[in-house]
Order: structure tokens, then C-alpha cells, then sequence
């Protein structure tokens, strides 16, 4: 919080404060129309301000920058009121004021000082009424939560019309309350505050969750997101989804996009584990010279998978709700020439490389999964190669193969996501489907990665 903002805090902190939800009523939601804490926050205060002609009044602002009242959400440009006493000869409606930071001695400061010998400008007050819709996310949940600023929620993840929390436990006996703030300043663009339950365990990689605030009536968790201009359709409780993979979704399609436009024939690509379609619907949907098989085990997905398809028109789409093991088996059998291949499964994908051994595809694909891995880069980097060696049951080449390891997101202090991409090597094919006989055979050859 910043000074003008601690001050405004520090006058209402004398006030009353027995209304402020607490440990003692955890299980307490906010109704809608209501919030008992919200009047802790009408405060009222003179802060200084300097009076100028309105027509200098951006110049003098930006000449004034670093004594200008800092709070979110508060105009520091206002009008003269009837109280302001103004010196005879100027008119009140060719003036505004500029709020400033309340400093005792903000008049002798230099610049200010030297703007008031200018005609037209001089000192007064304001008196600032603030109220609960005043103050920012943060700047409530700061005063009302038993944490330092730096440990209180505000920032949450948007799927749509629903904010998705991930509470710490030590924020959970005022889960209602931090719901209830972040609708109120979030609302009309958010109608759903939900917290997750536990993390992802799921075979489908979806959790449980509550809804912490708001909506909860049927059909609340039905949801619309846009990316990559496309528009994807959802049942959040039911298919996996995180806006955070924005990036990745659209660094991979944009590596694939770029290499379809020199082919001659269409590139086609495997999604193993497709979700409801991030790589798959905008690689399809925009025209590119671009076939996508896309696959997820979980029915739900698979239904949405189809139903977003033709909601952007997706040519050259095909869909499938298979094991990702079978479904590369089923395949190799059509004989599709796929050329790339995504394996987002970030906990398990690269295990699944052993249904690449014996490929009998007359073309190596080029392979793109994703896992998690330490947080150092190069322990990282190991770490994927080691687990990718030991499931293909063969080596793999940095330079041969052109091994890449992308870092692509944060996932916990200790975890990063990674996605590693690498030319399935020739020695696959001569690979049998038995993985415990490999595995010796690969950490015999080990290459050290540099
Ligand atoms: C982390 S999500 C990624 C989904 C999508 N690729 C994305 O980027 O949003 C992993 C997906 O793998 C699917 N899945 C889990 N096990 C699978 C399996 N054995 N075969 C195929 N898909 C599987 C889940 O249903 C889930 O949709």
C-alpha cells in the first residue's frame, strides 16, 4: 500500500471494527446485496490540494507526478465546490483542483511552491469521502485479513465468467469473505467465485471445487473462454482447462502454423491428449494447410472437443476418445504420416513414449510433451531427457535429434512445467515393447545433456 492509501487506511483503522468477519464465523456467506464489512470502509479526511487553471491542469499533473495522490480507483482531479474559497478576480468553473499526498510540509516542497507563484494557482484542501466500491481487491482484503499485504490474495485465474482461487490453508476460514470481496470489485465480468478442493489427482486432470461466492445456481460452471481467437465451450467441473497455458498453447500452434505454410501437402499432427482442443481447434480453424487427430481419454473433453469444432468451424479436425497408448497404436495400423506429436500430460506424458517403441511410421515424427521438472533449467533439462530415454528404451541425440527443453510455466515453489521437444530417433523402430528389459540398456548409453 502506498503512503496517501496507509494514511486513509490508518484513519479508519480507529473506527469500529466488531463487524469485520473473523475466525469465530468461518462458515459465514456474504449475501449478495450486503457486505457487513463494507461500511468499515466509509472514511472521510482532508487531503491538501493545489488549484489550477483547467486548461494547464494535465501540464501541471505531469509536473507534479510524485506528490499526486496515489490511490486506485480515486479521481485526483476534481471541481471546485461551493466551500472552496477562491481569490477574487478567477472563476471557479476554469479550475480544478489536483489532490495531493497528505504531507504535512507538502507546500514547501520545491516544485509545488514554485507552482504557486504561477497566476491562476493556489493552495487548498479536500475533503475525501471514500467508501467500500472506493478501494481496490487488495487494499480491502489488506485491512480486513489477519496477514501482511504481501500475503493476501487478490489475483486469481479466469475461466470465463468463473474466478478460480487456490486458497493457502491459513486463508480458508475467510474464504467466504476473500469470494465475496473479489466478486464485489470483479462484478459484472465475474459472476462465480469458486476455491479449489484439493489438488489434481484426477485421471481427467479436473479437481473439485466450491463456490465460494456468487452464482451457484445450475449451469453455473458452463462457461465460455476465448484464445487464440477461438472460442472454447466448457463444463469446468467436468474437462481440464488453465488459462495459464495460454503461452504454450500458442507458442507450439505457432511453431506447427509457421512450418505448414512452406509444405506442399497438409502437416498432420497427433494430440495424444487433447483436452478440448487449445493446439488442436485454432490449428484447424484459421485456414493453415494443417490436419489434427486429436485425442483425450475423458468422454467429456471428447464431447466438447466436437461440439468446439464445429463451433469454429474446424476443417481438417478428426476426434477420438481413446487411451493415448492405443490411440498412437491405432495410428501407426491407419498408417497416418503424422509429423508432429503434442503430449500435454505434464505428470505422466513422457512415460507414454513407450508406445512409440517398434514405430513403424514411414516418417519420424518430431515428439512435443510436456512435464514437470526442478526448478533449475539444466538439473530440469536431465531430469526430462532421463525420463523421455528410459520410456522410448533408446537414446536420444541432443544434436541428431534436436532435443529442445522449453521452460513453460511455474507450478510451485519447487516445480516448473517444461515441455521438451526432440526428432523421434531411428533406433526406435528396433525397440521391443518390453520396457524393463530397456531400461538397463538405456543408462548404459547415456548421454550427458550440456
Ligand atoms: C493437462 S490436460 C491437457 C489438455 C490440453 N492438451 C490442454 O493443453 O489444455 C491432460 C489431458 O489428458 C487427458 N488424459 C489423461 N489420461 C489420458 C490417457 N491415458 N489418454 C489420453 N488422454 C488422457 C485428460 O483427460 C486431460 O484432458
Amino acid at each position: 500500500m502506498n503512503q496517501s492509501s496507509s494514511l486513509i487506511a490508518d484513519s479508519i483503522r480507529t473506527q469500529k471494527t466488531s463487524l469485520l468477519p473473523s475466525p469465530a464465523n468461518p462458515e459465514y456467506i456474504y449475501p449478495v446485496e450486503l457486505f457487513p464489512a463494507a461500511k468499515e470502509f466509509d472514511v472521510s479526511l482532508i487531503v491538501p490540494a493545489i488549484v489550477v487553471p483547467s486548461k494547464l491542469v494535465s501540464e501541471y499533473r505531469k509536473q507534479l507526478k510524485e506528490f499526486v495522490l496515489d490511490k486506485a480507483k480515486l479521481k485526483v482531479i476534481v471541481p471546485l465546490g461551493d466551500d472552496d474559497i477562491i481569490p477574487v478576480g478567477l472563476e471557479r468553473r476554469k479550475h480544478r483542483k489536483i489532490l495531493l499526498t497528505k504531507r504535512s510540509n507538502i507546500f514547501d516542497e520545491e516544485k509545488i511552491a514554485k507552482l504557486l507563484r504561477n497566476e491562476g494557482c493556489f493552495k487548498a484542501n479536500h475533503e475525501l469521502s471514500q467508501s467500500y466500491e472506493d478501494w481496490s481487491t487488495h487494499e480491502v482484503l489488506s485491512r480486513l485479513l489477519p496477514f501482511p499485504p504481501n500475503d493476501v490474495p487478490s489475483s486469481f485465474e479466469q475461466i470465463g465468467r468463473l474466478a478460480h482461487l487456490n486458497l493457502r490453508d491459513d486463508l480458508l476460514p475467510f474464504k467466504y469473505m476473500i469470494g465475496k470481496v473479489i466478486l464485489d470489485k470483479n462484478s459484472p465480468r465475474i459472476q462465480t467465485v469458486v476455491n479449489k478442493l484439493a489438488s489434481i489427482e484426477s485421471k481427467y486432470r479436473t479437481f473439485n471445487m466450491e463456490v465460494i461466492a456468487g452464482n451457484k445456481a445450475d449451469g453455473w460452471s458452463l462457461v465460455s473462454v476465448k484464445e487464440e481467437g477461438c472460442q472454447f465451450e466448457m463444463d469446468f467441473t467436468k474437462v481440464y482447462w488453465n488459462s495459464r497455458l495460454g503461452g504454450e498453447h500458442r507458442r507450439l500452434t505457432q511453431i506447427i502454423a509457421d512450418q505448414a505454410k512452406d509444405a506442399d501437402s497438409p502437416v498432420i499432427v497427433a494430440d495424444l491428449m487433447a483436452g478440448i482442443g487449445p493446439f488442436a481447434i485454432p490449428l484447424t480453424s484459421k485456414g493453415h494447410k494443417i490436419e489434427v487427430h486429436a485425442n483425450d481419454l475423458n468422454p467429456e473433453s471428447y464431447n466438447y472437443l466436437l461440439s468446439n469444432s464445429r463451433k469454429n468451424r474446424c476443417t481438417r479436425l478428426l476426434c477420438y476418445n481413446m487411451d493415448a497408448r492405443d490411440f498412437c497404436k491405432y495410428l501407426q495400423d491407419s498408417g497416418i504420416v503424422f509429423s508432429h506429436v503434442i503430449m500435454n500430460l505434464p505428470a505422466t506424458a513422457p512415460e507414454f513414449l513407450d508406445a512409440f517403441r517398434g514405430f513403424r511410421g514411414v516418417r519420424l515424427p518430431r515428439i512435443h510433451v510436456h512435464c514437470f521438472a526442478p526448478k533449475d533449467h539444466n538439473e530440469a533439462a536431465k531430469d526430462a531427457v532421463k525420463r523421455c530415454e528410459s520410456a522410448l528404451g533408446c537414446t536420444l541425440d541432443i544434436d541428431e535429434n534436436q532435443v529442445k527443453v522449453i521452460d513453460v510455466r511455474n507450478v510451485s515453489p519447487k516445480k516448473n512445467m517444461y515441455c521438451i521437444s526432440f526428432d523421434l530417433p531411428e533406433a526406435i523402430r528396433s525397440v521391443q515393447s518390453d520396457r524393463r528389459r530397456q531400461s538397463s540398456h538405456v543408462e548404459a548409453k547415456r548421454q550427458k545433456l550440456t
